[in-house]
């Protein structure tokens, strides 16, 4: 089993209800197993290109029995089956899953790299260190100390967490 850490976003349309449904989706999942899911923030878009609706964020923390490559299917196919809208690379969408961390792995395949990324963007690190400031991201360092050099202007705390399972 991996402790792996799985990004969730949306900014179409019912976004809580979307990351809801993929947090059910996620403990539905064979070989997976929630630990826990960090509160949501409403988050301010980032290297997008114009104008874009505010995104709601969260990271939810799974043991994993899966390989990288099969987790990332599994994911997709939860992007797919909540109807996730693909108007290109970047633009708004109704849900989007990114596998942030596998265990301490490094991976690069060509539909897999891991840790993602985008793992350094502050509205991760601020979900990552909500669930465990420890965190060692390979390549990069320990979640609070790169939290402590992020921008977390544009991140708002909603208030809410969504149930495990
Ligand atoms: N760690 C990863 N998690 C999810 N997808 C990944 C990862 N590494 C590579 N990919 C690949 O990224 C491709 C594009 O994904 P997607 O359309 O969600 O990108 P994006 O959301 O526009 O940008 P970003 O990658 O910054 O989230 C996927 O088809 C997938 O194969
Ligand atoms: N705030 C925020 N910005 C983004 C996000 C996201 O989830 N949240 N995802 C992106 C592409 O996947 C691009 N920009």
């Amino acid at each position: 089993m991996r402790r792996v850490f799985v990004g969730l976003g949306s900014n179409l349309g019912d976004r809580a209800g979307y990351l809801r449904a993929a947090v059910r989706a996620l403990c539905r999942g064979p070989g997976l197993e929630v630990v826990a899911v960090s509160p949501v923030y409403e988050t301010d878009p980032v290297e997008v290109e114009g104008e874009q609706p505010a995104y709601l964020n969260c990271v939810v923390e799974l043991e994993c029995g899966l390989g990288p490559l099969e987790l990332l299917r599994y994911c997709q196919g939860v992007e797919a089956a909540l109807g996730r809208e693909r108007k290109g690379e970047k633009a708004p969408r109704t849900l989007d899953l990114d596998v942030l961390l596998f265990g301490e792995e490094r991976l690069e395949h060509p539909e897999l790299t891991v840790p993602h990324p985008g793992v350094g963007r502050a509205f991760n690190l601020r979900c990552l260190a909500d669930l465990d400031p420890g965190l060692y991201i390979p390549g990069r360092g320990v979640v609070s100390g790169l939290l402590g050099g992020a921008d977390l202007e544009g991140i708002r705390a909603l208030g809410e967490v969504l149930e495990p399972c």
